[in-house]
């Protein structure tokens, strides 16, 4: 036995600092100067131990043995103290003890006067016996930490798990203990399996490195109070012993070394080796555990020393080593399980089922009408980057698309043309088409500039008004109406309804907003005058339409009217007057002089009967607009053809982008009315915007979904004006023609001379094929006006694209505005093969990259100075914009180019520059050319490259 303890060993055992007991033992009187590690009597340490505890020094009576780890006889197992909760096992059975003798090495690292006298009580009766049994003779509640004991028994039977080191000395290593455990090899069938111990707690922490498990001189400080102490142990529960167990299937229970083999912890000689060995035990517990096994584990709080000590190492081998345990795991244990979420397999449709829509229909409304959750369409929606709300109405193309999702080919249609369809139905399942009955015809008048149009038009209303209606105030309302006899029954008077809109205003915004304003057109034409452009142009409108024409050659009172010429005239561009064998009506009138108005009226109406004009009279009015305006006293109005049904004051109605309800109907004559048929004119009020002139107007019945389609139709206008769409044109053919939208390219060719017009027109026409048919419907020499962009306009429409093709001619700047408004699709070229590649290439959707010409200014030439040795210079005056030496030019003459190419000389005076602005003076130069003549315009552009939109 020891009879000197170290100060610090004594402080250890008390936990109190080496300090207190410095000063316990100056208090005590014994004198003398001292260090931690000084040593002093075990009778003094008694002393001092009496001062902390009294009772248990007075128990031992006598100075305590020293705390040191005590050998026991080999196989003996103390009861431990800590597994107070482990079932009482059977009491010892002969057969294990022997084994377990020798075959397993017992160390005590820290001892109490209790546990001491106890263990010993135990080595020396039941010596050779294992005993789980004992641990009853600690309850739980006395089992305070003090009590606590680390036992680390070891077996080569098995896999050595090597325990972990709670000691601090650095004693000699394990070689007894290596000693020990080559004795017990010879007795591999030792019944009681290594408890694994884990790491000691932080306050166990070696001081300089740790040892082995064989230091069993050096006492352990026992774990703060408020630190458990970590343990992880298998008490045997049985005395059956474990079957022999392969080694612990535990991959990563051992870093893998060299040599393939994990080493026993007994071999090691560091502590950073015992580092895995500490997770594997903490890991291991599955894989020690057996059926008559209890397996405890304790898992340490985290300590600040612990950090020092290569815990993040420690850490990041852990992790990496669960990582893999676990994929080692899945492998081999789990069963492939289906995700947890299974992507629903898209449906491929072959076929999709025809629907309409009308616009503006919400997410709800087309999930009802497809038969799936709106939450489907929003989900759908989603996926296309479109977030709607269940009452969102969707655009035309989003709603094509999600349909298509689900199988159903969706057609959009307006409001009015469902109403319109509705209606038809409604009349063949009520048998009401009784009700359709004849309507007056509508007729525009259209002609030449001064031909006489507005004085038709006055002489034919104020006659009829003479004649018939007296009393009537005329009201300029876009139309008026005339009774003219039947020509049939002289007796009967029939009513024509006449545009007045002057020149083919009316007729063109009518018909670029789809609505079939006339049934007739009226072409004035001076029998002084002759065809003349406009003439041509109104012939091209009225043919554009499908619209019958009636010729009145007006101005026959005057000398030199000649009407053979005229007619000769019309003839030549396709109108044979019947009496030349021809089916064109033509008429020999003085507006002027009120001559032959009543023959016209008579023509136009027999002319008209040959369309058989009816319209139904009961169901929801419909109409287009003439004119609107807002009025200061009224507010909005708006003039409306009645085209079909009746309109009644109080119908509610949508009008373009706008809902109403009719407040009040005033006819042409300023009467109010309170209900107005087909082919009546009248006036509306009641509206909550201003249309637009050829806006439909139709009535409904269902108010609240038009004043909805209204507000949808005016956040789609708005929205469309924030995009401003490209034009119409041959970038959006490709597009029509695969929608099966596009039925006709309509053209309308302008040239420089009479020979490119006809090749062109030849090569366009050969260019239709079975998908899409080229018409070209105006074909002219000169420069591209207003009225062919007007024509285009006008007859752009669904199931047609109406581009303008120029060919060495230009537009005139209000021109090229006009079709930039109207989105009218202008084409220039200089090369005759590039149209037919253009058009060819549109077709097939094959568009190049297309050239934007972007425009930087228009200088005039003012005067020509020859300058030998180069050739002509144009002395210019900059209109608008710039002209830049870099750029590329274009030499206009009466809106024919004549030259196109690059500037090979820009001067100010005598300097050469490199731009001249609007409103200076400059000499430019033409790259090799030098017909320069005076009032010639000079358009400086260049040129952008941007890819065609298919
Ligand atoms: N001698 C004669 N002059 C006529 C006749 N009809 C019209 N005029 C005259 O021709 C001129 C032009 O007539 P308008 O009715 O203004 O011609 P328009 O086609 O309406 O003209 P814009 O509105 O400018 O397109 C007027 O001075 C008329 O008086 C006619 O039958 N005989």
């Amino acid at each position: 036995m020891t009879t000197k303890i170290r100060i610090y060993e004594l402080a250890k055992e008390l936990k109190v600092d080496s300090k207190r007991i410095i000063e316990d033992l100056q208090r005590i009187g014994v004198s003398g100067s001292y260090v931690p590690s000084s040593s002093i009597d075990q009778a003094i340490a008694h002393r001092v131990r009496e001062q902390y505890n009294p009772n248990r020094a007075s128990t031992a009576n006598t100075p305590p043995p020293a705390p040191k780890l005590r050998k026991l006889p080999p196989g003996t197992i103390l009861p431990n103290v800590l597994s107070s909760s482990v079932p009482t096992t059977e009491p010892a059975a002969p057969a294990l003890s022997q084994p377990v003798t020798s075959a397993t090495s017992v160390r005590l690292v820290k001892k109490t006067p209790e546990t001491d006298l106890l263990a010993e009580k135990q080595a020396h009766e039941t010596a050779p016996t294992v005993s789980a049994g004992t641990s009853s003779a600690v309850s739980p509640a006395k089992a305070p930490e003090s009590t606590l004991r680390v036992v680390t028994l070891s077996t080569p039977s098995v896999k050595p798990v090597p325990a972990a080191e709670t000691t601090t000395d650095a004693t000699p290593p394990a070689t007894s203990q290596t000693a020990e455990l080559k004795a017990t090899e010879a007795q591999p069938t030792t019944s009681i399996r290594p408890i694994p111990v884990p790491s000691s707690p932080p306050t166990a922490q070696p001081v300089n490195g740790g040892g082995t498990a064989a230091k069993a001189a050096t006492p352990v400080t026992p774990a703060a109070p408020t630190q458990p102490v970590i343990r992880q142990f298998t008490v045997p529960t049985t005395r059956t012993p474990s079957p022999a167990r392969p080694p612990v299937v535990e991959p990563s229970a051992y870093p893998q070394k060299s040599g393939g083999q994990a080493r026993p912890p007994e071999t090691r000689s560091d502590s950073r080796e015992e580092r895995p060995l500490h997770s594997s035990l903490n890991r291991g517990v599955s894989s020690v555990e057996t059926p008559s096994t209890v397996t405890r584990t304790y898992v340490p709080p985290a300590s600040p020393d612990r950090s020092r000590d290569g815990r993040g190492r420690r850490n990041f081998k852990e992790h990496t080593e669960t990582l893999r345990k676990r994929e080692f795991e899945k492998k081999l244990v789990r069963p492939e399980r289906a995700p947890a979420v299974v992507a629903k397999a898209k449906p491929v449709f072959t076929e999709f089922k025809p629907i309409t829509v009308v616009e503006g229909t919400t997410v709800k409304e087309l999930a009802e009408k497809i038969e799936v959750k709106p939450k489907d369409i929003m989900a759908a929606l989603l996926a296309k980057g479109i977030l709607a709300t269940i009452n969102q109405p969707l655009s035309e193309e989003a709603m094509r698309e999600v349909a298509r999702e689900f199988g159903y080919e969706v057609t959009v249609r307006s409001l009015e043309e469902i109403i319109n369809d509705q209606q038809d139905t409604l009349a063949i399942e009520t048998d009401a088409l009784d009700d359709i009955e004849p309507r007056a015809p509508v007729v525009a008048v259209m002609g030449h500039v001064d031909h006489g149009k507005t004085s038709l038009l006055d002489a034919i209303r104020n006659t009829r008004v003479a004649a018939g209606e007296a009393g009537g105030i005329t009201q300029h309302i876009g139309a008026y109406s005339v009774e003219v006899p039947d020509p049939d029954n002289r007796e009967k008077l029939r009513r024509i309804v006449f545009l007045d809109t002057p020149g083919h205003e009316a007729f063109t915004m009518m018909r670029a907003r789809g609505a079939k304003g006339a049934d007739v057109a009226v072409i004035v034409v001076a029998a002084d005058d002759g065809v003349m452009p406009q003439t041509i142009e109104a012939i091209d409108h009225a043919r554009a339409a499908k619209v019958p024409i009636v010729v009145a050659i007006n101005k026959i009172d005057k000398p030199q009217a000649n009407v053979e010429r005229v007619k000769k005239e019309l003839s030549d561009i396709g109108l044979i007057c019947e009496e030349w064998g021809g089916d064109t009506v033509m008429v020999e009138i003085s507006a002027k002089h009120r001559r032959n108005l009543d023959t016209l009226l008579e023509m136009i109406l027999l002319t008209s009967d040959l369309l058989d004009l009816k319209a139904p009279t009961k169901r929801l009015a419909s109409g287009v607009v003439l004119e609107a305006r807002l009025d200061k006293g009224r507010g909005p109005v708006a003039s409306v053809l009645v085209q079909q049904g009746t309109l009644k004051v109080g119908d509610p109605f949508i009008v373009g982008l706008h809902f109403g309800r009719v407040r009040a109907l005033i006819d042409d004559r300023g009467r109010p009315l309170t209900e107005a048929g087909p082919s009546v004119p009248v006036e509306v009020l009641g509206l909550e915007g201003v249309p637009k002139a050829g806006d439909l107007f139709q009535v409904v019945d269902d108010a609240a979904r038009a004043q909805e389609l209204a507000n949808y139709r005016q956040s789609k206008a708005r929205m469309a004006q924030l995009m401003s769409s490209a034009a119409r044109g041959l970038e959006d053919m490709y597009q029509q023609m695969k929608s099966g939208q596009l039925k006709e390219l309509l053209v309308i060719l302008k040239a420089d001379v009479q020979g490119s017009v006809e090749a062109l027109r030849e090569i366009l026409q050969k260019l239709s094929n079975e998908k899409v048919s080229i018409r070209v419907i105006r074909a002219d020499v000169g420069a591209i006006t207003e009225s062919d962009v007007m024509l285009a306009a006008a007859s752009n429409d669904m199931s047609h694209v109406c581009i303008i093709i120029g060919f060495n001619v230009r537009p005139a700047p209000r021109v090229a505005e006009l079709a930039k408004q109207e989105r009218v699709d202008i084409r220039l070229h200089s090369v005759i093969y590039k149209v037919e590649e253009e058009v060819r290439k549109a077709m097939i959707g094959m568009l190049d990259p297309l050239t934007k010409e972007i425009e930087l200014g228009r200088a005039e030439v003012r005067k020509v100075v020859k300058v030998p040795k180069v050739g002509n210079i144009a002395g210019c005056a900059v209109l608008e914009g710039v002209v830049k030496r870099a750029a590329k030019v274009r030499l206009v003459r009466d809106s024919v180019v004549v030259y196109e190419g690059e500037i090979a000389s820009l001067r100010r005076f005598k300097d050469d520059v490199s731009e001249v602005k609007a409103g200076f003076e400059c000499g430019i130069g033409l790259d090799h050319f030098s017909d320069i003549k005076e009032g010639d315009i000079i358009e400086c552009y260049t040129l952008e490259k941007y890819a065609a939109e298919l």
